[in-house]
């Protein structure tokens, strides 16, 4: 049999996002959708049978993320390639509103997962389409959509004070922090993650359409880790900007226990609606590329701790062999220098976070003529307090990488644990 050329498949995916429109005015979709996914809408129309809805045209289960779950998706989910970020601020001062916010949210969410359009009219020529369209014919790419609300988000407004939890913390102003308003803060974050840059700025352009006389956007920030197609090896750390693997050390996601002690907020650290979500950090962190560039590898090397071609720790020969922080040379100094990023981010090795970072580049400094790239660090944890702040504190004041960043951007959010069928994301809140 021919193989179907890349337009044929195309023309299928398609199809098969116009069947959903035609579909919706039947009203069944929801019911179908919930329980086959998209590939189940394309065998009721007759454009697959059930048993191809997997073939490379149909999205196959590695291109979704299902929605639902104990936890939200998008935490400790493999990374994908690329990040939009959004800060919402509300404008509503009623919690009905809010929590009609998180209901639609969430439906529309768990359907854009799938690959499915937004809402169920986009046909009627005398109204605006419910969906933007943007992300026809383009499959679920592993989107995810995660959701948090900030420390604002529990002020005078809605009467939520006391559920604010002990854990959900004002980060401290550090040491050399350059933060800038407009990167910082947000009652609420909606964090979306796809293989594909259209479908995410598709779910956050429809989300924040959906939000509108209920919240506004306050700053939003685009990232990407590596282009999938292009990565050698899937397995394989991405590099940063600043040319090293990143990455290479955080807690195993596949341990159960392991994300219950770091990542997962339990019953018993005091407030059940956020048991079973985890708490995010986000810091936007600008690089001061040039400088780096014309820095010796030899000291580019000692400001991490590590090798930049092979990732692995200074003294060490692997990548993932242990950082041999007792090791001195023949003068007495330490191997991992003792002002490196890895020795100090390190520490005693007690705290631990689960890094899911992105680059960022976005333009140029017109006031510098200097590119403004960097990092969006990205940290998930069970508690900031007792994780990322004490962490931050120590490269705040010592770390030789300093003198290459610069920390413009801040904002902490506790996201919520996720959605059951039928119900939705923040429910145990409102
Ligand atoms: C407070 C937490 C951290 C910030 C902020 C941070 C910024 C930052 N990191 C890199 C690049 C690398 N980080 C690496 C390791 C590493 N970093 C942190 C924490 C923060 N980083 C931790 C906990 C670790 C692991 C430490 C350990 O136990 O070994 C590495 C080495 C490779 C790796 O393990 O990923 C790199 C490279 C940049 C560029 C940056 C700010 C722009
Ligand atoms: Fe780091």
């Amino acid at each position: 049999m021919q193989e179907p050329s890349d337009q044929d498949k195309q023309e299928t995916v398609l199809v098969t996002r116009r069947d959903v429109l035609k579909m919706a005015g039947v009203g069944a979709i929801g019911v179908l959708i919930g329980s086959a996914g998209v590939g189940g809408v394309l065998a009721a129309t007759g454009k697959l049978s059930p048993s191809s809805s997997k073939s490379a045209t149909a999205p196959s289960d590695e291109e979704i993320v299902p929605f639902y779950g104990t936890h939200q998706a998008g935490i400790i989910t493999p990374a994908q390639d690329y990040i939009c970020l959004a800060a919402f601020d509300l404008t509503t001062t009623k919690l009905s509103a809010v929590k009609e916010l998180f209901q639609k949210w969430t439906l529309e969410s768990a359907r854009m997962s799938t690959g499915e359009f937004v809402g169920t009219e986009n046909t009627n020529p005398n109204i605006p389409p419910t969906d933007t369209g943007e992300a026809a014919g383009l499959s679920p790419s592993r989107t995810t959509i995660t959701f948090g609300v900030g420390p604002t988000f529990f002020d005078h407004r809605f009467g939520l004070a006391s559920k604010r939890p002990a854990a959900l913390a004002d980060i401290p102003p550090f040491a050399g922090d350059n933060l800038r308003p407009e990167w910082s803060g947000g009652d609420i974050c909606v964090q979306v993650c796809a293989d594909d840059m259209q479908v995410a700025f598709h779910a956050i352009r429809n989300l924040t359409r959906l939000a509108r006389g209920t919240a506004v956007l306050r700053w939003t920030q685009e990232g990407f880790q590596r282009a999938g197609k292009s990565a050698r090896t899937k397995d394989e750390t991405p590099r940063n900007l600043l040319g090293f693997k990143d990455g290479t050390v955080n807690p195993d996601t596949k341990d159960a226990n392991k994300m219950n002690q770091t990542v997962w907020a339990q019953s018993s650290d005091g407030a059940p609606w956020i048991t079973n979500g985890s708490y995010l950090v986000v810091r936007r962190i600008r690089m001061r590329i040039e400088v780096w560039d014309r820095t010796i590898l030899s000291e580019q090397e000692a400001t991490f701790g590590r090798y930049r071609d092979s990732g692995a720790p200074l003294g060490a020969v692997n990548e993932f062999d242990k950082l041999p922080l007792d090791q001195k040379d023949s003068s007495g100094k330490s191997i991992i220098p003792d002002r490196s990023h890895v020795r100090l981010s390190h520490g005693d090795g007690s705290e631990e976070i689960l890094r899911r970072g992105y680059s960022y580049s976005s333009g140029v400094d017109h006031k510098t003529g200097q590119l403004d790239a960097g990092l969006l660090f990205i940290c998930y944890q069970r508690d900031p307090r007792k994780q990322f702040i004490p962490m931050q504190k120590r490269l705040a004041q010592s770390d030789k990488l300093n003198e290459y960043i610069s920390h413009n951007g801040s904002a902490i959010f506790a996201c919520f644990a996720g959605a059951k069928q039928g119900g939705y994301i923040g429910e145990g809140l409102f």
